[in-house]
C-alpha cells in the first residue's frame, strides 16, 4: 500500500478568467473549481484511479479540514488525519488567457508534536510505501520529514522543496523534483536538459535512489544508479498546471508498484500528467486512457 502524507493541505480555488486581469477593474467569472488538495492528496486521487491501493494522510484542521475530508469521502479516498487546532489554508489559482497565477498560503502553524502522532498513524497502516508532499506548515522545519522517513520499516519517496531537498540526511528512495527546485537543491544550473540531467546525477548522490524531475514543457528525466532517461511530454491542450508534478510521480508510482521497466515508469508518469493538465483544478474523473497515451511517449536514453 502507497500511504501519503500531505503536512500542509489545501482547499485549492482554481479560477478562470475569459479576459487577462486588468489593474483596477473587477474580474468576473462563472466557472470555478473547489479541490481537495496538497501534493500527497492529489498524489493519493490519481493512484487510486490507477488502480494503486492508497490511504492518504496528514495535518487537517478547521472547516476548510472538513471540507476536504467530505471531498476525499466522495471520492472514495482512504484517509486518516491528524487534526490540528489550527484552520487548514486555501490556494488560489487564476487561469487567465495570458497568464497562470498560483497563490499559496503559509498554511496554519502546528506544533512538532504533531510528528509523533503522524509516526504512530503510519505505522498502524504498515504501508510499503510513504510519499511525504509538499511544503511545511509554520512550526515545522526540515528535520520533519526525516523523522517521518526514519519512523518505520516504510521505503520514503519526497516531492519537497528545492531548499528541503538540500537538506535531507535520510535515505530516500526516490524524490521529484521541478527544474527549479533542482537548481536550489543542488546549487547548479538547470535551463537546459543536459544541466538537468547533471544536477539531477549529483542530487541521487546525496541520499535520493531515483530521481524523477518534472521539466515543465520540455518532459521529464528519469535518473538512477544504472540508468538516465528523458521523456519528452505529450501535444496537448493545457487548462492549468496545477497538479502536474504530482501526477506524473503518480503514475512513476504506479509503474514502479507493478514492477515496469524505467521506460515505461517514465512514459506512465508524463501519461498522467498530460491527462491532468488538460482539465481545470486538480481532480480528474478517471485514468482509463493513460496507458494509450504512455505509448505515445518519447523516450530518449542518455540524453544530451
Ligand atoms: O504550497 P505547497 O505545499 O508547496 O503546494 C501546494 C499545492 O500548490 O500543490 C498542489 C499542486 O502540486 C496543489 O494541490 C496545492 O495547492
Amino acid at each position: 500500500m502507497i500511504l501519503t502524507v500531505t503536512l500542509n493541505p489545501a482547499i485549492d480555488h482554481t479560477l478562470a478568467l475569459s479576459e487577462p486581469l486588468v489593474d483596477g477593474d473587477v474580474a468576473r467569472t462563472g466557472e470555478y473549481e473547489l479541490n481537495s488538495g496538497g501534493k500527497g492528496i492529489n498524489v493519493s486521487q490519481y493512484l487510486r484511479h490507477l488502480g494503486v491501493e492508497t490511504t492518504t494522510t496528514g495535518l487537517l484542521g478547521g472547516m476548510t479540514g472538513e471540507f476536504i475530508r467530505n471531498e476525499l469521502d466522495e471520492d472514495g479516498i482512504a484517509h486518516d488525519f491528524v487534526e490540528v487546532s489550527e484552520r487548514t489554508r486555501l490556494n488560489t489559482t487564476i487561469s487567465a488567457p495570458d497568464a497562470e497565477y498560483k497563490i499559496n498560503h503559509h498554511g496554519p502553524t502546528v506544533d512538532e508534536s504533531v510528528i509523533d502522532e503522524l509516526i504512530d498513524l503510519i505505522s498502524d497502516h504498515d504501508p510499503e510505501v510513504v510519499v511525504i508532499g509538499g511544503s511545511l506548515p509554520p512550526g515545522l522545519d526540515v528535520d520533519a520529514i526525516d523523522r517521518l522517513a526514519e519512523g518505520g520499516p516504510w521505503e520514503t519517496v519526497v516531492d519537497v522543496g528545492g531548499e528541503s531537498l538540500a537538506e535531507l540526511d535520510a535515505q530516500y528512495s526516490l524524490c521529484k523534483p521541478n527544474e527549479v527546485e533542482l537548481a536550489a537543491a543542488t546549487g547548479m544550473p538547470c535551463e537546459t536538459i543536459a544541466e538537468c540531467r547533471e544536477a539531477a546525477q549529483a542530487l541521487r548522490e546525496q541520499g535520493f535512489d531515483r530521481v524523477v524531475a518534472s521539466l515543465g514543457a520540455a518532459g521529464a528525466l528519469y535518473v538512477s544508479e544504472d540508468t538516465v532517461l528523458f521523456a519528452e511530454s505529450l501535444d496537448i491542450d493545457v487548462a492549468d498546471t496545477v497538479g502536474a508534478g504530482d501526477a506524473l510521480l503518480s503514475g512513476v508510482l504506479a509503474a514502479l508498484h507493478t514492477g515496469e521497466s524505467p521506460e515505461r515508469v517514465l512514459s506512465y508518469g508524463v501519461a498522467v500528467s498530460a491527462r491532468l493538465v488538460t482539465t481545470a483544478g486538480t481532480v480528474v474523473d478517471h485514468l482509463d486512457d493513460v496507458p494509450e497515451l504512455a505509448d505515445r511517449v518519447r523516450i530518449v536514453e542518455d540524453p544530451d
